[in-house]
């Protein structure tokens, strides 16, 4: 595995998924693969879940770790070629992420989309100039499009939790008080469309996802039709893609609600965190034993540690 920013870098995810569960059994069986080896750690924006559960990760394979807010702790950096450095940003990606290269065996970088310039943010403009100037693995740790190490862990959660072969899962829009990124729900769909789901998008009108993202999913804007019979609810708030990164609606009727989830085959729930609780979900769906969103969280850990483990396999 050269870097891992999408479900194109997994050769075999359901291999990927059986071996992030064998960790969860043995989180130590590889404890010394990482040993003499570092992972830089980069964030562009605010996290929990991804700084701690790849650091946990790394732990486990004995992986020396750095962790860097790109803005506050390090120089802002430009990324436009032929930029003249006249502003507040006092050095160039091109020599930024080859330093970084020279200290780190293996870079994570968090970037998420500006909202404004939908044909930049989906170009990976960030994420690409390191791929392009590190000259080591880039781990994605959610860029403008896609959130491959989240998608993994959600996968996992639905494997280790199906009671069905080929269960139902939907993705629902929700409402939210801010324009978010499209990357979750985009990399949740392209992970689903690759797996054994029957899997089922449902969002207001103007909320549709980019088709290389949607791919066979089956789409409807009525949302309690979607809920009908679910094994798994996903729920996640994004901006539009189609009027890029507006807000169209804040329609609290699609809120997640205990009422909705009595449509479903005792569905579990789940979201990616963090979640704006009675915004997204009503307090009593995530207060509920059908909440799987911490053991959704924990299994962030594993879905980093496999995927560690396969770049080190490739560096070694
Ligand atoms: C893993 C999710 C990260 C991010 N979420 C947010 O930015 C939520 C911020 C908020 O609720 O204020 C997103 O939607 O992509
Ligand atoms: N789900 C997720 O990536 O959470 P953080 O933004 O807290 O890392």
């Amino acid at each position: 595995m050269q870097n891992f920013l999408s479900v194109k870098d997994a050769v075999d995810v359901q291999a990927l998924v059986k071996e992030a569960l064998l960790y969860k059994k043995t989180p130590y069986a590889d404890k010394h693969l990482g040993r003499n080896r570092t992972m830089g750690l980069l964030f562009f924006n605010s996290s929990l879940r991804t700084r701690l559960s790849t650091q946990r990760a790394a732990q486990n394979l004995g992986l020396e770790l750095m962790v860097m807010n790109v803005g506050q702790d390090s120089w802002g950096l430009e990324f436009e070629d032929g930029a003249i450095m006249d502003g507040n940003k006092a050095e160039h990606i091109k020599e930024a992420a080859p330093v970084i290269g020279q200290y780190c065996d293996i870079v994570g970088i968090r970037s998420f989309p500006g909202l404004t310039d939908r044909e930049e943010d989906y170009s990976e403009k960030v994420i690409n100039q390191f791929v392009k100037n590190t000259g080591r693995p880039i781990v994605s740790l959610e860029s403008a499009t896609r959130h491959p190490l989240q998608s993994l862990a959600d996968l996992i959660t639905i494997e280790e939790l199906k009671t069905k072969p080929r269960p139902k899962v939907v993705l629902t829009w929700a409402p939210h008080v801010k324009a978010l990124p499209q990357a979750v729900p985009n990399s949740f769909a392209e992970w689903m469309n690759a797996a054994n789901v029957d899997f089922v998008i449902t969002h207001p009108e103007g909320y549709e996802l980019a088709p290389e993202f949607v791919g066979n999913a089956k789409v409807t804007h009525n949302q309690e039709e979607a809920f009908k019979d679910a094994d798994f609810i996903y729920a996640k708030n994004w901006s539009s893609y189609t009027q890029y990164g507006q807000i169209l609606s804040q329609d609290p009727s699609w809120m997640v609600t205990m009422e909705k989830m009595k449509l479903t085959n005792n569905a579990k729930f789940m979201h990616c965190l963090p979640v704006r609780r009675n915004i997204v979900v009503e307090d009593a769906v995530l207060d509920s034993p059908n909440s799987v969103v911490v053991q959704q969280a924990g299994n962030r850990v594993w879905s980093a540690q496999v995927v560690m483990k396969q770049i080190l396999l490739s560096i070694i």
